[in-house]
């Protein structure tokens, strides 16, 4: 490793690089968080389900070691996420008779849950994706329909921003969203956003998830995204970036590692997308990697489960990859 320049400090004077972790990538990514990163997303561990399984039990453990090791590593930590459709539970829901909770009950539950973890936390994640994915990826509905919108209504979101704005003053709010470069979840997402702004919800961000593949999405849209979400007058974080070697449908399973052409497309792609990351360093403040290394993706499992991907910029031995050397040689 002593010969590979450090990735975020080749990019730093644009915006910090980061990466998701969990409990057991803290320890088998520990060189590569060291050397190549300098800011920490928690991929599950500070997710609802995870920070409080039932009601009043808290099992803040892993999140500390996220927090811990980055005090430790002098890196930066957002935090991921405080109201989504997934992972949460179902009791948050329900009231005594195992039936849907009222709107003040999950209202309630919601703003303890938010100033609990956002407080316990306070000056130490500086940015929170608040809510994540409450938009449809199609159709006629802005909202998607979940059971935060099934019990709160649609204010669940500006509360949701409101509590975690109360709970931190200093932390920067964010909304976050996938297929955010798709024409048109992100005139969805805008109009959410524009909404919210033009209520003084206190936002101060869009997350843009960046789950991307050798063929989608277009640059061309990824710069109207980026353009479009810019003119709310908020700042931008790239928030789980991979680059999958398949594109979305594409359900074969026959590879035991990327073909050649894969990996000439990979390293093409990589350098198109920091290149128009670096074109917006005014606007996008944060550009965080949905993991490490290729040796543990989520990928491996969405969306075909077992099915091998090579998404990063280190290989499954932690080398770099030609991806790599073609933006830090830029
Ligand atoms: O790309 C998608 C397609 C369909 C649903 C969700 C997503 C992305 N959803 C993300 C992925 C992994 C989770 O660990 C993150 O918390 C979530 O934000």
């Amino acid at each position: 490793q002593k010969d590979v320049p450090s990735f975020y400090k080749a990019l730093q004077e644009f915006f910090p690089i980061g990466a998701a972790v969990n409990p057991s990538t803290l320890v088998s990514g520990n060189d590569l968080l060291v050397k190549q990163f300098k800011s920490l997303t928690s991929e599950n561990h500070m997710k609802f389900e995870n920070i409080q399984p039932q009601e009043g039990v808290y099992t803040f453990e892993n999140a500390d070691q996220i927090i811990d090791f980055a005090a430790a590593n002098d890196k930066l930590v957002r935090g991921h996420t405080l109201v989504w459709h997934n992972q949460t539970p179902d009791w948050v829901f329900k009231n005594d008779c195992g039936e849907q909770a009222s709107r003040e009950q999950v209202l309630e539950r919601m703003s303890k849950h938010i100033s609990t973890v956002v407080g316990r936390y306070k000056g130490k994640i500086h940015a929170w994706d608040v809510v994540n994915e409450a938009v449809t990826d199609s159709g006629p509905d802005l909202l998607r329909d979940s059971k935060w919108l099934q019990t709160i209504g649609e204010d669940y979101i500006s509360k949701a921003f409101h509590f975690a704005h109360m709970a931190d003053p200093d932390a920067t709010l964010f909304y976050n969203d996938y297929n955010e470069s798709n024409p048109e979840k992100r005139e969805k997402i805008y109009t959410l956003v524009k909404g919210l702004v033009e209520q003084g919800v206190p936002i101060h961000g869009i997350g843009l998830q960046a789950h991307w593949n050798l063929y989608n999405p277009s640059l061309d849209d990824i710069r109207c995204a980026i353009e479009r979400y810019a003119s709310l007058g908020l700042q931008l974080h790239i928030t789980e970036m991979d680059v999958s070697m398949f594109n979305f449908e594409d359900q074969r399973i026959d590879l035991t590692e990327p073909t050649e052409e894969m990996v000439a497309l990979h390293q093409q792609r990589y350098e198109q997308f920091f290149s128009i990351f670096k074109e917006y360093k005014e606007v996008i403040s944060n550009v965080t990697f949905w993991g490490i290394a290729d040796d543990y993706t989520w990928l491996d499992d969405f969306p075909v489960v077992g099915r091998k991907n090579w998404p990063f910029l280190f290989d499954t031995k932690h080398q770099p990859k030609s991806s790599f050397w073609s933006i830090v040689n830029k």
